[in-house]
């Protein structure tokens, strides 16, 4: 479970860009951040993983404290937390076994990362879970002769390779075309059931956060203004957040092609 509490992020003398916000995560629950640009979905995803420095609260991980643990103490707790990205941080060159295996970099010793030599538990994982998100036949080829959804697969695999105990995604879709991204959506959310593991998604989409999450959290300049069920998330809501400026046009109606492949709630 990742338990957030008065969480405050100020960068320099600035207002604060996170207010005090507390949110509970529950295994297995998959949760979407939403809010209009600037409201702080990034900054809190990067003080959970510690790429930014939180100015004050707490923030747990299964009973773990992660802010203010330095040195070995902070490796060790940022490997538990996976991280998705919109752009996929893959590198280009390498095969895809090779970027999947980066995920166990934080395991192995200095000598086995520099020579690649990854023990076979490991690379036996790395097919285990190619072979889950479909991904296996591609592993000797290079990341950059993969699709968009197949290089966010990769991407996916990288992270569950690091054997978290929560998966961050920043945006994991905006680069994706739609048909494409509501896969890596239920992909997401058919993970963090199968590995009973909490998700937190930073989405602008907020028709993919309704159909695919079941929790939605709000932002708005770095409070937290609504936190609730996708059926709950109506029009108020949605002003509330984006005050009427940002709100995206299919924000509240159904994802197009939502139907496609079995979303695990129904859409609203
Ligand atoms: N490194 C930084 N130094 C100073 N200010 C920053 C830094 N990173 C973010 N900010 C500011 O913090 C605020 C929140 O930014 P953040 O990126 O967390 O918002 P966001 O909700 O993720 O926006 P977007 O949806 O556009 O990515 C913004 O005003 C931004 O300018």
């Amino acid at each position: 479970m990742l338990e957030i509490t008065n969480l405050v992020k100020r960068y320099g003398h600035n207002e604060a860009v996170l207010k005090g916000l507390d949110l509970k995560v529950e295994d297995n629950s998959v949760v979407s951040i939403v809010g209009a640009s600037g409201a702080g979905k990034s900054t809190m995803l990067r003080c959970i993983n510690r790429l930014v420095e939180p100015t004050s609260g707490s923030i747990k991980l299964n009973g773990a404290e992660l802010v203010n643990v330095k040195g070995a103490e902070l490796r060790r707790a940022r490997r538990k937390i996976g991280m998705v990205f919109q752009g996929f941080n893959l590198l280009d060159r390498l095969t895809v076994m090779e970027n999947v295996l980066a995920g166990r970099l934080g395991y192995v010793n200095l000598y086995q990362a520099i020579s690649r030599r990854f023990p076979q538990a490991d690379i036996e994982r790395a097919f285990t879970l190619m072979e889950r998100v479909g991904i296996a036949h591609y592993a000797n080829k290079r990341a950059d002769e993969l699709s968009g959804g197949e290089r966010q697969r990769v991407g996916v695999v990288r992270a569950l390779m690091q054997e978290p105990e929560l998966l961050l995604a920043d945006e994991p879709t905006a680069s994706l075309d739609p048909r494409t991204s509501e896969q890596i959506m239920i992909l997401l959310q058919s993970l963090a059931s199968e590995l009973s593991l909490p998700v937190l998604i930073n989405i602008h989409n907020v028709a993919q956060a309704k159909t695919y999450t079941e929790r939605i959290v709000g932002l708005r300049h770095g409070k937290m203004i609504f936190d609730g069920l996708p059926a709950d998330f109506n029009k108020d809501a949605l002003d509330a957040i984006y005050g009427g400026i940002e709100a995206p046009d299919d924000a509240i109606t159904e994802q197009p092609g939502a139907q496609a492949e079995e979303p695990r709630h129904d859409p609203v």
